[in-house]
Order: structure tokens, then sequence, then C-alpha cells
């Protein structure tokens, strides 16, 4: 089987020049998944599958969050259109997982320094004494021109199930790996219930996807996802700073209004499990108690069709404003619109 990192070595990073997030289509991703066969096949599994509701008078037109392809399984299209979320077991290979580690740990220790990459640290780090190593790098963000991560946004078992959700010719528009810290008593590991649409200026949301995958074993004890199922098929909510009384990390948004009665979904998830999940999904993540640092790669993925739009006047206007002033002081960068700032790259 040919590798697909080494099928997409020659893609260009896109630069976006009109208002589309995408380029022309592109047969060619159609033809890397005719390589798809193998453990990847038999690597499916809903969760919880006890909660899929199939309706015995199933119509196609009814899904509005799934697309035909049969990749998914019945259960799994209603799962997802009725949870927002879907979990495939042991998706992506452990070998592929130890290649991200040893490259996130070369850019920890600048050995290499990816263009455009975002280093993060954690709020009580951040604003003390500085660590030179992995230790302080909470999160990375935006590795799209590191081949070597970005291998992980091309790996066709993770492309065949993003299809499900954008179509076939997608953009890779936003990429993390969350390095989740030990807490340091402040519960500054946490991140507060959000919707990720809150960052994106693109649309349509329902071709847009998230998949996040688990590093290492993930549960309540190092900080799991937690998702409030179905919260998928409501509006983008206002988002603020929560009022967290030991700080909050920059740019960690959350709802600030939204009901805490409605029952959690704890994503208890093995090492290469992957969730795909709708921008609109409400989630956020627990504290890490252990002393481990809890990893998780991730990438959000939409449509080349998809059409930029404009923040201002919206409650996404908060975070263009954020994003402004940050750029401002640190660079003397004048006002860049969000739609400028997110460029993703095509996957051909
Ligand atoms: C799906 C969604 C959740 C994903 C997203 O968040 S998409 C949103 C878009 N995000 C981005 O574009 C990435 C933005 N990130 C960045 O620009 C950088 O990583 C920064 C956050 C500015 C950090 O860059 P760095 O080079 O470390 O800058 P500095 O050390 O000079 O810090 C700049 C000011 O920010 C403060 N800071 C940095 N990290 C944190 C923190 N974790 N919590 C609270 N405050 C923090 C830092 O103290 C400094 O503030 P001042 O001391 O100047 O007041
Ligand atoms: N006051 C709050 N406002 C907003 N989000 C919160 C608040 N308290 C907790 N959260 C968020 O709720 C989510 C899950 O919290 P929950 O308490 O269910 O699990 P946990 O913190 O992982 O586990 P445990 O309660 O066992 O410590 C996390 O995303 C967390 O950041
Ligand atoms: O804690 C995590 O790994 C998830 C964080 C998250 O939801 C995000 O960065 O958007
Ligand atoms: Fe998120
Ligand atoms: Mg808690």
């Amino acid at each position: 089987m040919t590798k697909a990192s080494d099928e997409m070595a020659a893609t260009a990073l896109y630069v976006r020049e009109s208002g589309r997030p995408g380029g022309p289509a592109t047969a060619r991703l159609k033809i890397l998944l005719g390589h798809l066969q193998g453990p990847a096949a038999t690597a499916i599994a809903a969760y919880p599958t006890s909660a899929a509701n199939i309706s015995s008078s199933y119509h196609p037109q009814q899904f509005q969050y799934t697309l035909d392809n049969n990749v998914l399984t019945l259960e799994q299209r209603q799962f997802y259109e009725d949870n927002g979320f879907l979990v495939i077991k042991n998706l992506v290979p452990e070998a592929d997982i130890q290649r991200y580690r040893n490259q996130f740990e070369r850019i920890c220790r600048k050995e290499v320094a990816p263009i455009g990459l975002q280093i993060m640290k954690d709020v009580t780090i951040a604003k003390s004494e500085f660590h030179a190593d992995e230790k302080a790098v909470t999160k990375i963000q935006d590795f799209q021109s590191d081949e070597e991560l970005f291998s992980y946004c091309t790996n066709p078992q993770i492309i065949k199930y993003v299809e499900c959700f954008t179509g076939p010719n997608i953009m890779a528009m936003h990429t993390m790996l969350i390095n989740k810290p030990p807490d340091s008593g402040k519960k500054t590991s946490r991140h507060p219930f959000h919707q990720d649409l809150h960052y994106f200026p693109f649309r349509p949301s329902n071709s847009i996807v998230c998949a996040w995958t688990a590093m290492e074993h993930i549960d309540r004890n190092n900080g799991c996802l937690v998702v409030i199922p179905g919260t998928h098929k409501g509006t983008l909510k206002p988002h603020d700073y929560p009022k967290w009384e030991g700080g909050v990390n920059i740019m960690f948004h959350g709802i600030q209004d939204y009901d805490a009665n409605q029952p959690r979904t704890h994503l208890v998830m093995e090492k290469g499990d992957t969730v795909f999940f709708h921008p609109l999904l409400i989630h956020g993540s627990g504290r890490n108690k252990t002393q481990g640092f809890r990893k998780a790669i991730s990438c959000h993925f939409a449509s080349s069709n998809c059409y930029y739009t404009d923040v201002k006047g919206t409650s996404q206007e908060i975070i263009e404003k954020e994003l402004q002033n940050l750029l401002e002081k640190k660079y003397g960068i004048s006002k860049i619109p969000l739609k400028k700032r997110i460029v993703g790259r095509e996957l051909l």
C-alpha cells in the first residue's frame, strides 16, 4: 500500500486569494482512498452503540450532518446525526502516534521550528519563569507546514471518515497537538465548555468536522474530552472567558450560559481511538489529576466548498478583536480580519 504521506508530499501550502478556502476540485484523494484496506476496515465502532436511536422508517434524506458514501454504518450515521460525535476505536496505528510524539519533542527542544507554528504555554507557566522543555508547552497549533505532524491530516484512515462529513474535497483548516499538563492545583488545565465554530470564520458548519485522536489512554483522571450530546443541533452561542478563580488560558473562551443540567458524556479513549465531532458540539476537557502530560492530536477539516465569513457584528467579533490586539501589541501588526488569519492547507 502506498503511504498517503508520501503521496501528499508534493502538496504546497495553500495561499488564499479569493473568497473560498478551497481551490479547484480534485479527484486525487479518491484515488488515494482506493488504496485503503486491512486494519482500518475492521477498526470501526460507534461510541456508545447503545445510545444510537435507529428509526425503522429510515429515509436517506433525513440525514443533515452526514453524507452518503458507504463508509459509516447506518447505526454510526444515526449516532452522529443524533449526538454530533462519533468515536472510531483503534483508528490511528501506534507507530504513527509514536512519530507524532517524537516530532512534538523535537519541536519542544527547538530542533525544528515549523513556519506558522504557535506554541502555547499553560497560564501558570506563561505568567511565571521560563522552562525550556516539553513541560512548558501546553499545546502547539497550526502545524500544517510540518510534514511529519501533517501526515496525521493526510492519514487515509482519518480522511476516509472525514469525507463522510465534508465530502471529497477537503482542506485542513486548523491543527493542534495538545499536551495537557498536570494541574498545578489552580484548575488551569481545564478547557471550558465551548463550540469550536466560535474560532472559525467559514461556513457552512455542517461541512466542518474535527478529528481528535488520543495519543495514550485518556479518561477522567488525566482530563478526557467531555461532550454534551446533541448540542450540534443548536446555534453558535456567545463565548467569553469563564470567571475561574485560578485563572484561565489565553483564548480559552467558554460558553457563558450553558445549561449545567444537560447530561455530559466523558469520552474514555485508548491510544489511537479517534473522535469525529461537529463544530457546534459543546465540549471541553477536565483537569489533569495525574503527573503525566496528556496528549492528543487533532485537525479541523472543512469542505473546499466552504466560504469565508466576516465576523464583524457577530458573537465571534470578540475572538477577532482579541487576536488583533495581541498581534498589534506583540508585532505591531495592524488589524487583520479573522478570515485572513485562518488559512487552510488543501489535501490534494
Ligand atoms: C478550536 C480552537 C479552540 C482553537 C483556537 O484557539 S483557534 C484561535 C486562534 N488561535 C491562534 O491564532 C493562536 C494564537 N496564539 C498565539 O498567538 C500565541 O501562541 C500566544 C498565545 C500569543 C502566545 O505566544 P507567545 O509567543 O508565547 O507570546 P508571549 O509569551 O509574548 O505572550 C503574549 C501575552 O499572552 C500572555 N499569555 C501567553 N500564554 C498565556 C496563557 N496560556 N494564558 C494567559 N496568558 C498567556 C503572556 O503573558 C503575554 O501577555 P503580557 O505579559 O504581554 O500581558
Ligand atoms: N464552572 C465551569 N464553567 C464552565 N465549564 C466548566 C466548569 N466547571 C467545569 N467545566 C468544564 O466541564 C467539563 C467537564 O467537567 P466535569 O466536572 O464533568 O469533569 P472533570 O472535571 O473532567 O472530572 P472531575 O469532575 O472528576 O474532576 C470540562 O470541560 C471542564 O472544563
Ligand atoms: O483538551 C483537549 O484536548 C481539547 C481542547 C479543545 O477542545 C480545543 O482546543 O478546542
Ligand atoms: Fe474544542
Ligand atoms: Mg470537574
